[in-house]
């Protein structure tokens, strides 16, 4: 029999298409195993605020297929504070809650490694849920993937007004830190330019490709430049382009919080049902101040710490940047 008896749940930072599917596992793995389970809303604001509700098997019913979060999310300030910290353990306490399933990104995970750190008696399981695909220990994060099939469903509309035009359009995609999204939509739709936060890209090359030689027999071009690409922005970017690259109308396009919404694919769906899982799992073997993630097909522990701070260690695929250039010449 578990140690713990009662469970929470939590989706918080910015929500990623698959926390529905999660929820769902983490609900009914939990009352499946008989644990009384809660759900929190708007992440740490719910907890502090104790804003939550009792969950039963049906309460997540029909949710597989909705994007969004039926819990909410929020970005919560007061819980970088003590006193956001204490009010949420307190709210805990009361209701008799022992352990806690967090569905987020790093942000999330720091605060929740914080918080089990200051109070241990509360385990916290971290699931990775946010489009951006930034987190080490997982292949793929919640939501990264159907984030990345909206964008090229988008991209694939672009080219074909970007063809009938012969126009050069340079299209911002998600990602503060992150050029995950942008890496892979841009093999998908054959962008002739990429331009991540992991990798500097010196104007002048840009606009060397786009000039003339590699690209001057394309009737069309798409720049795909990632939300955190240290090159001062999308505008800024095609301004720089447009004095020097005159054979091309060029348009800019940033497909902002849409790339968010939607239905999780196949994959996410999937991900999620067995991240849920495996949190709930791993909660009633006693673990804590761990994430599930996915490598190599497999579910597996690491530490939140780990998961964290070796974030920086998780790097862009060079062989992919290079591919998707020899690819678009
Ligand atoms: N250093 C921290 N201490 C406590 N809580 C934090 C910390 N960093 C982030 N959080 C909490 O996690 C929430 C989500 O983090 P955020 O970075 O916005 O999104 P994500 O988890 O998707 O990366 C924050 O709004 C805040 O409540
Ligand atoms: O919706 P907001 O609060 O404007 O945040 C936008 C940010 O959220 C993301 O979509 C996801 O990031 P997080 O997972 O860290 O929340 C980023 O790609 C983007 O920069
Ligand atoms: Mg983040």
């Amino acid at each position: 029999m578990p140690d713990i008896s009662k469970i929470a749940v939590l989706t918080s930072g910015g929500d990623a298409p698959g926390m529905n599917p999660c929820i769902r596992a983490v609900v009914r793995t939990a009352i499946f195993n008989g644990l009384e389970v809660t759900g929190i809303k708007q992440g740490y604001k719910g907890m502090i605020e104790d804003d939550m509700q009792d969950m039963q098997r049906r309460s997540v019913s029909n949710i597989l297929n909705l994007g969004g979060t039926i819990l909410k999310t929020a970005r919560c300030m007061e819980f970088h504070t003590d006193e956001g910290m204490e009010k949420a353990y307190q709210n805990l306490k009361k209701r008799g809650i022992q352990a806690l399933v967090v569905i987020g990104g790093d942000g999330t995970f720091t605060g929740a490694l914080r918080f089990s750190k200051k109070y241990p008696d509360i385990k916290v399981i971290g699931v990775p849920g946010t489009i951006d695909n930034d987190l080490y220990g997982s292949t793929y994060t919640l939501g990264f993937d159907t984030a990345t099939n909206t964008v090229i469903d988008a991209i694939d509309k672009i080219r074909d007004t970007a063809d009938a035009h012969d126009r050069l359009f340079f299209i911002e995609v998600m990602g503060r830190d992150s050029g995950a999204i942008a890496l892979r939509a841009g093999i998908c739709c054959g962008a002739e330019a990429i331009l991540l936060p992991e990798k500097e890209t010196a104007i002048e090359d840009l606009i060397k490709g786009l000039k003339g030689g590699e690209y001057d027999t394309k009737t069309s071009s798409i720049v795909i430049v990632a939300e955190g690409d240290k090159n001062g922005g999308v505008y800024d970017i095609a301004q720089k382009v447009k004095k020097e690259v005159t054979h091309y109308d060029i348009k800019v396009t940033i497909l902002g919080h849409l790339q968010r919404g939607g239905a999780p694919s196949a994959f996410d769906r999937i991900l999620g049902s067995r991240l849920g899982f495996a949190a709930v799992n791993a909660l009633i073997k006693g673990e804590s101040q761990q994430m599930v993630g996915l490598e190599a097909n497999v579910i597996r522990l690491v530490s939140l710490e780990k998961a964290l701070n070796q974030k920086d260690k998780f790097k862009l695929e060079d062989d992919l940047l290079e591919m998707a250039h020899v690819l678009s010449i």
